[in-house]
């Protein structure tokens, strides 16, 4: 089985990613833009979720519409960068819990390391949105997906706004049931495992730490 890759086609989802890989743009717009393509990902990232009839009053007649039906959802951010994700996904799926996984990659190494885990306590019941700006080796969303199934979650979904096909095959590899949407695929990394052409480092541009 190999999980579904998504990569977005939205005329709004590409022009935003563009605005923000320019490197003159600003902490406050790319954070704020970012919060934009996370909540435009969600949308389609929730295309599939299940509906039931349901039976409503309008002010004129009685009708059938649809409701959420089937599991409750959570969203995970990986830190730091993932939160600059969280509000954008939380405008659209507001009853959801949201769990943090902190992880950071050694530059050297390029390795994840491990420094935060809390998740709700019946996020094994969820359906968990994993969400990161950048795929990058894979290492940092393998971990994280790792951690999450170590816990009990058995449906998992992972957004991210930039991703290398280095970190989608390896995602592909390593959990083969994820499916990943994809903001924008781009051509490699670099000898520093960063995206090329990319955006830099999104941890620092959200937060303005460089
Ligand atoms: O696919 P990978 O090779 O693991 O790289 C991607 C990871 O690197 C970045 O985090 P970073 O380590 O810079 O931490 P930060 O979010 O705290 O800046 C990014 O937000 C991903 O989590
Ligand atoms: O290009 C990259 C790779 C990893 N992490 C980032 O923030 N950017
Ligand atoms: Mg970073």
């Amino acid at each position: 089985m190999t999980g579904k890759i998504t990569v977005m086609d939205h005329p709004l989802i590409a022009h935003k990613i563009s605005y923000i890989r320019q490197e003159n743009v600003g902490t406050k717009e790319f954070r704020e833009v970012i919060g934009e393509i996370a909540q435009l990902m969600c949308y389609e990232a929730t295309r599939d979720l299940k509906t039931r009839d349901v039976r409503i009053q309008t002010p004129i007649a009685e009708m059938t519409g649809k409701t959420l039906d089937g599991k409750k959802l959570a969203i995970v951010p990986i830190l730091r960068a993932g939160l600059g994700m969280v509000d954008g996904m939380l405008s659209l799926i507001p009853a959801a819990k949201v769990g943090h996984i902190g992880l950071y990659r050694d530059p050297e190494t390029l390795e994840p390391i491990e420094y935060y885990c809390k998740l709700p306590a019946d996020c094994g019941d969820r359906e968990v949105f994993v969400v990161d700006p950048m795929l990058a080796t894979g290492g940092s969303s393998v971990a994280a997906i790792r951690m999450l199934k170590e816990k009990g979650v058995k449906h998992i979904r992972f957004l991210c706004i930039i991703a290398a096909p280095e970190g989608v095959k390896r995602m592909q590899e390593e959990h083969p049931d994820v499916d990943i949407y994809i903001g924008a695929l781009d051509e490699k990394l670099n000898d520093h495992g960063y995206i090329v052409p990319g955006l830099g480092d999104a941890g620092d541009r959200i937060f303005g730490t460089k």
